[in-house]
């Protein structure tokens, strides 16, 4: 096949010969017919050095279905009918038509009765005429070799008979432009240090500039999809009042962690196998003094929250273990920290409404569905005299405005809350609930050594962010939506996600834990 290049000389030597050409459908390359497109390239370059002008010609012609060429080679259908029937009063019997002719048969048959070709006698088909022409045939060879026929109607016909199609084509009319040359000249498209240094740029010719060429799109930053669904919920609590919890330390304490939510030194998640632990630094001990002291004595004997504790030895060293969060609760509870002592402050407790989005960490092992680090979705309500419907009712709004309507609840145990729920949204596609969330309301345990009033009740909430953002983007592996596996391209390539009504029912479909 001819390239670009070829095309180009053969139309520039062609010019140079005879100023015009008035059809390119008449050019050929080794004899054979060019192709059109890749022409069009090549003229349209030359356009570009205005060493040539061209304006299209639009072309209508008529090519043969894989059945009309059949029937350009073998014949039409009536006319190998009239030669199945042999001549002479006898004929054909009918039944036997179709074991001679095969599918031409029916078609045949039909058409040669209308040409007058045959009739029937009886059980037989006779022949009425002793020779035929067969026009059928002609035509189709004269549109083979030629595109067309010079009579609309039969055209029409043809093209019922599903014979022939029409096909556009678009050829070319080529004249010479202002910079026409045999030669094609090499354009400079920058001036570069070097021609600069050597003078060359002087008699340089310089591409000229295309004003209606596309420009490189820009490159710019892109947004994880996570951190966009992310954005998407977040919208949902700002609209709700929440405000934005400080999370953008990883390292934390065991003693937010772990100890300020009445998690017991010997829970089995302060384990190395659940936690990752830090080395270096291995400690901290940011923490309030007195906070810790009443921490402790919770922890032992119940202190003065009227519980009776755990009762075992609490070690400060436990405390001290810096680890990678396991939980955005760990900031929640240095938050209701906060909260008190602004309370003692202004001497008045202020409700508050707290969330966060950010990244924990587990030492687990990582499968489609499960990764060492994820990112939680965190709620937080602290207000006077809270209930348990208080939490109900407002899972019921939250999940709401994320599109799933149908919510059911299932008693469960957390250190930090009771009573504890898990939250279930119920999945239209597969009839069943399924897990989505986890909640509660604060113990008092929890909540009394932190320094919050009495009758102060803080409920809570926590949910991933990464299902809905693998359900947002069809991602049925985690690891191609996070992690070290993630292809970096994906996240330039993927839209600007919305959630919506029809998610929640979608949300709740990937297979959790
Ligand atoms: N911290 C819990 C979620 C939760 C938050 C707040 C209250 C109750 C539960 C978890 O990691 O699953």
């Amino acid at each position: 096949m001819a390239t670009t290049e070829d095309l180009q000389t053969l139309v520039l030597t062609t010019l140079d010969k005879s100023n015009t050409i008035s059809d390119t459908k008449d050019l050929t390359f080794n004899d054979a017919p060019v192709d059109q497109l890749v022409l069009f390239g090549a003229l349209a370059s030359l356009k570009s050095k205005e060493m040539i002008d061209f304006t299209p010609i639009e072309c209508v012609s008529w090519v043969l279905t894989e059945e009309g060429k059949q029937v350009a080679k073998d014949g039409s259908h009536e006319a190998r009918v009239f030669e199945a029937i042999p001549a002479g009063d006898e004929g054909l019997p009918i039944a036997e038509l179709q074991a001679k002719v095969g599918p031409s048969a029916k078609p045949g048959q039909g058409k040669a009765f209308k040409n007058k070709w045959i009739s029937k006698k009886g059980a037989n088909l006779v022949r009425l005429v002793d020779s035929i022409v067969d026009e059928t045939q002609k035509d189709l060879k004269e549109i083979e070799s030629t595109g067309t026929l010079a009579n609309e109607k039969t055209l029409g016909e043809l093209k019922k008979r599903t014979l022939i199609d029409k096909q556009k084509t678009t050829t070319y009319s080529v004249s010479k432009g202002p910079d026409f040359s045999v030669q094609i000249k090499k354009e400079a498209t920058d001036i570069t240090t070097d021609m600069l240094q050597s003078g060359e740029w002087k008699n340089a010719t310089f591409k000229k500039y295309n004003f209606d060429a596309a420009g490189v799109p820009p490159q710019g930053g892109h947004l994880h999809p996570l951190m966009k669904v992310r954005q998407e919920f977040r919208e949902i609590f700002f609209e709700m009042g929440f405000q934005e919890m400080p999370t953008n330390c990883f390292a934390e304490s065991s003693f937010w962690n772990f100890d300020a939510l009445f998690q017991p030194q010997q829970h089995p998640a302060r384990d190395a196998h659940d936690t990752f632990f830090l080395k270096d630094p291995a400690t901290s001990d940011r923490y309030p003094r007195d906070l810790m002291e009443k921490i402790k004595k919770t922890h032992e004997d119940g202190g003065d929250t009227g519980s009776i504790g755990y009762n075992y030895v609490w070690k400060e060293e436990e405390a001290q273990k810096l680890i990678l969060r396991t939980h955005t609760t760990s900031v929640s509870s240095y938050m209701l920290h906060k909260l008190s002592e602004e309370t003692k402050k202004i001497g008045e407790f202020r409700p508050a409404k707290y969330f966060s989005i950010d990244r924990v960490f587990r030492n687990e092992s990582v499968d489609a569905t499960h990764l060492a680090e994820f990112h939680q979705i965190e709620g937080v309500i602290a207000d006077k005299n809270l209930t348990l419907g208080d939490l109900i009712g407002f899972m019921d709004i939250f999940f709401k405005k994320m599109g799933m309507d149908k919510i059911r609840f299932k008693p469960t145990y957390n250190p930090y809350t009771e009573p504890s729920m898990e939250i279930f949204s119920y999945h239209e596609g597969l009839k069943t609930w399924v897990e989505i969330g986890n909640s509660g309301m604060f113990r008092p345990e929890m909540l009394l050594p932190l320094g919050l009033p009495p009758d102060v009740r803080v409920i809570a909430w926590g949910l991933g962010l990464e299902r809905p953002t693998m359900v947002k983007y069809g991602i049925s592996n985690i690891r191609d939506l996070l992690g070290h596996k993630v292809n970096i391209a994906m996240i330039k390539d993927y839209p600007i996600c919305r959630l919506d009504k029809k998610m929640g029912k979608e949300l709740v479909g990937l297979s959790e834990d």
